[in-house]
């Protein structure tokens, strides 16, 4: 056997399962039809080719270990592998097809939370896609050229509400306008320039900006250099059960919070 032969048998030898992402149907097919082959997961946006064991991907994440930690994520939530699984995760990174084996000892590897995001919010895995796609053009183009930070509180809109106050008043007090509206975005763009956090319903209404966030933040630990805004955002995700998303005015990045925990930290640039 050749030595490439023999590092690639490395890889995929033994695996309990196959984790496929944004396969073409032919590669779908050609484990699908093969008897002998490892039980088959497929991650993507959406089940084109008809999988029994599918995961949802909200987002296409350009950072290849945080679609794979999601897709991972997604098949042990959903009970495709066990916990401690070993995988083999053929996905894209260069190309626009597959053209890359990671293999994965899930027992190894750390759950960043990151497909709880979607899944165990009570907002609507639509309204959360909706909510970081505004963030990630916001980043990548902020205010007129200038950078700009935002913060949006999604979900669980009545108690994040008891849990703030008025900072101004609220544009969007007798509105019922969505995220993902075209106009909406304009005027969440236009808003971020001022303070405070946006709060949207579990259903993507825009229940109000200008809110002050007064969560209790006793033992919320967040990576050091973040401040208020990155505090708030991850108080208000475990006081209550909405999720955050916060672009930072001083690094440019978009993380996002659930449960007091970071749980994914993205480039717009890379969108
Ligand atoms: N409790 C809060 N609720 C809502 N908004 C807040 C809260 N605390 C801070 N902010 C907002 O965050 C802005 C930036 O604050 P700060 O610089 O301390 O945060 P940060 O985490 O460093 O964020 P950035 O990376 O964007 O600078 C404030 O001007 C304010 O608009
Ligand atoms: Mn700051």
């Amino acid at each position: 056997m050749s030595a490439l032969g023999g590092l690639y048998d490395d890889i995929v030898g033994d695996v309990d399962a196959v984790f496929l992402f944004s396969p073409s149907a032919s590669l779908f097919d050609e484990f699908a039809t093969n008897e002998e082959a490892p039980p088959v997961v497929v991650v993507s946006p959406e089940n084109a080719v008809g999988a029994d064991r599918y995961v949802e991907l909200p987002l296409e994440f350009e950072d290849v270990r945080d679609r794979i930690r999601f897709g991972l994520e997604g098949g042990i939530e959903r009970e495709y592998v066990d916990e401690g699984a070993i995988v083999a995760c053929a996905t894209k990174l260069f190309d626009d097809t597959v053209d890359t084996v990671v293999r994965v000892n899930t027992s190894e590897f750390v759950r960043s939370g990151v497909y709880g995001l979607f899944t165990d919010s009570r907002a609507d895995p639509s309204v959360i896609r909706a909510v970081l796609e505004v963030v990630i053009e916001l980043g990548k183009k902020g205010q007129k050229g200038k950078p700009v930070g935002a913060l949006f509180v999604v979900g669980d809109a009545g108690k994040v509400m008891n849990k703030s106050r008025s900072l101004s008043y609220n544009p969007f007090e007798k509105s019922h306008v969505h995220v993902g509206d075209p106009i909406v975005n304009v005027m969440l763009k236009e808003f971020s320039r001022l303070d405070g956090a946006f709060v949207i319903s579990d259903s993507g209404k825009i229940v109000s900006a200008y809110r002050y966030l007064e969560p209790g933040a006793e033992g919320v630990d967040i990576p050091k250099g973040l401040g208020t805004r990155h505090m708030a955002a991850a108080a208000i995700s475990r006081d209550t059960n909405a999720i955050s998303i916060v672009l930072s005015e001083s690094d440019g990045l978009v993380r996002a919070f659930a449960g007091g925990e970071i749980v994914l930290e993205l480039d717009p640039e890379d969108y």
